[in-house]
């Protein structure tokens, strides 16, 4: 019994308690504008039977007539000195009517409010948690699912509470005719409850298949997204290499599966189309026959219930189908939950202080760093003063990118500590920390706007602000190739700068975060795509910013760093030595090698 009990909540009541804790009163409204419509549906189609009975001779007021209870309907009536006629029963019809007609208005056009504010609460909630993501999460993440999540995925969310309630409200609306049905005869009602309940049990499957069938689309969603991702970004490589085929056809596989469990869905939506209307008349006319042949229901009876009878049919029905409806996106909702659990479970903590300006230093103090079990950076420290270059150099896999990670606040160390200006990190607001910092990686980023929106990151373009732009291309050696562009700075990139040689398009990163107003600049083997009159070209600009900002440079050409105030040399994880390029030569053969194998001269 416990587990049946735990069973019926889990399944029925966690969606319902997924939409209660993002729309909390607002659900009660819902609810109680459509039993309020129902009632009032119901009051009108109720005075059909006193009216029936004026029309045939019969006085409704007498009691145990064919209303039932509802008698006290009329009873009311009578009460406050109306005594029904033809004409004044069709008039409270109408009354009941009109006024359930406008109920019905504002139900609707509440449930329209409350489903954009539902939608938007959860678009804006999700890229909130999307912004505060912690970064080694992020790393192990599917991709084709966030991706996925956020566009197709938060769709049908709508949809699942569309259908949700639709078929909430429509069983509400079963639950009132039922009422009344009761009220004007007990027999009448529990022959429906009968018809009911058979129509549920041949659903019952096609529910099954339904939901199934759902939670499959939702995960073949994730995997199509990820795949054309990935299609779009190494689109340049799979052509290039000729297996551009190949790939779209393991694209084309997956994208043939979903359609095949879409095509499933749809045709479960099918049968229960076809079959409600035959399955009602079949009850409809089981309940005639009945209540004629046996019951000896008298015609006004029969028709009053024929009516309740038929509304709580239809409803039912309607619910069953919103219900099968809902189902094909359940799969949604289930993924949205423990999607928007895992990304509030992945929040990064952020500490109180917020980071202004660096003053005096950073300061690596045994700092360790593990990936599982793996260690990959082991008790590192050294001093990052103010305005100095430090240069991290090693071989590939010696951890030069992992410490970087650390210091730029990706990611936390699990060892040791980083402070800033003495600050432990961890009670800094790392985004504060962050805005400072100017992050120029291998793979340069170039979004498909215009370059002045690349630079300025879509600041309106007031004088000030192109003269900042201006200033910050200079700064990069940009500029120059700007003016050559048609339309200048409002020249589009097109897709990832696909337009821009590798060097422009370093340029303009690197523009990008001095008009940042950066303290920090970190260069991730930023000259490596660059032939070597722009890496000379870059390495002059370097020369200028130093001294302005702290530098952090990443290099494999050990040209990059020769005039770095301190290298670090990296193995496996540790630091083998530190000093500036001549004293490393001197102290570390390794690094002597380094610079000989790459013809680098210290001058
Ligand atoms: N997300 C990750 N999960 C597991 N291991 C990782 C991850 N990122 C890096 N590593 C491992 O950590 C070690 C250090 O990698 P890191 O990228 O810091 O080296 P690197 O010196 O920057 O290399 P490269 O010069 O090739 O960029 C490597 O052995 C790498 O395989």
């Amino acid at each position: 019994m416990k587990v049946t009990i735990k069973k019926f909540t889990q399944k029925y009541l966690s969606n319902f308690y997924y939409f209660f804790a993002h729309l909390r009163f607002r659900i009660f409204f819902v609810v109680s504008l459509s039993l309020f419509v129902g009632v009032l549906d119901g009051f009108g189609l109720a005075m059909f039977l006193p009216l029936l009975e004026i029309a045939d001779g019969i006085s409704p007021t007498e009691e145990g007539g064919n209303m039932g209870k509802l008698i006290f309907l009329v009873n009311g009536l009578n009460n406050m000195g109306i005594e029904l006629t033809v004409p004044i029963a069709l008039g409270i019809i109408c009354f009941f009517f009109m006024v359930k007609g406008a109920f019905a208005f504002i139900n609707g056009y509440y449930k329209i409010a409350v489903k954009h504010y539902f939608v938007r609460k959860i678009r804006i909630e999700n890229l909130d948690l999307l912004a505060g993501l912690k970064y080694k999460y992020f790393l192990s993440a599917d991709q084709g699912r966030i991706q996925n999540s956020y566009t197709t995925e938060i769709n049908r969310v709508s949809n699942a509470y569309s259908t949700y309630f639709m078929s909430f409200q429509n069983g509400i609306l079963v639950v009132v005719y039922m009422t009344f049905a009761f009220l004007v005869d007990w027999q009448f009602a529990i022959l429906v409850s009968l018809g009911g309940l058979i129509s549920n049990l041949i659903f019952k499957r096609i529910y099954a298949g339904t939901e199934k069938s759902s939670k499959k689309l939702t995960k073949g969603g994730h995997d199509l997204q990820g795949l054309m991702l990935q299609a779009v970004a190494n689109f340049k490589y799979l052509k290039a290499s000729g297996s551009i085929k190949q790939y779209v056809n393991r694209v084309k596989k997956q994208s043939i599966d979903v359609e095949n469990t879409n095509n499933k869905i749809a045709k479960y939506g099918n049968i229960l189309f076809a079959t409600r209307e035959p399955i009602i008349i079949l009850v409809v006319c089981t309940v005639i026959f009945i209540q004629t042949s046996y019951l000896n229901t008298p015609l006004e009876g029969i028709l009053i219930s024929l009516l309740f009878f038929y509304r709580a049919l239809t409803s039912l029905m309607q619910a069953q189908s919103s219900w099968n409806n809902f189902l094909t996106v359940v799969g949604s909702l289930d993924n949205m939950t423990e999607f928007t659990q895992e990304l509030v479970q992945n929040q990064e903590k952020v500490g109180k202080i917020e980071f202004k300006n660096l003053e005096d230093k950073i300061v690596l103090d045994n700092v360790s760093l593990s990936y599982g079990k793996t260690r990959v950076v082991k008790n590192i420290s050294f001093d990052i003063p103010k305005t100095s270059e430090i240069a991290l150099v090693g071989e590939s896999g010696s951890g030069k990118t992992s410490i970087i990670n650390m210091i730029s606040g990706l990611i936390p160390a699990d060892g040791g500590q980083i402070r800033i200006d003495g600050e432990p990190m961890g009670n800094i607001n790392i985004p504060t920390f962050q805005r400072k910092i100017g992050y120029i990686s291998q793979d340069s980023v170039i979004f498909n706007d215009t370059v002045f929106n690349n630079v300025t990151f879509w600041d309106e373009p007031t004088p000030e602000n192109l003269e900042k732009f201006r200033s910050a291309c200079d700064r990069a050696a940009i500029l120059s190739f700007i003016e050559t562009l048609e339309a200048k700075e409002f020249e589009m990139l097109g897709n990832n700068g696909l337009n821009l040689s590798g060097g422009q398009k370093q340029r303009i990163s690197i523009a990008r975060e001095l008009y940042k107003e950066i303290d920090i600049l970190i260069l991730d083997e930023a000259t490596s795509a660059l032939d070597s009159e722009t890496e000379k070209e870059i390495q002059v600009n370097l020369e200028r910013l130093k001294g302005f900002y702290t530098i952090i440079v990443i290099a494999h050409r050990l040209s990059t760093v020769k005039n770095a105030d301190n290298i670090i040399f990296l193995n496996k994880g540790e630091k083998v030595a530190m000093g500036n390029f001549e004293t490393l030569i001197e102290l570390e053969p390794n690094f002597k090698r380094m610079v000989q194998l790459q013809g680098v001269h210290s001058d």
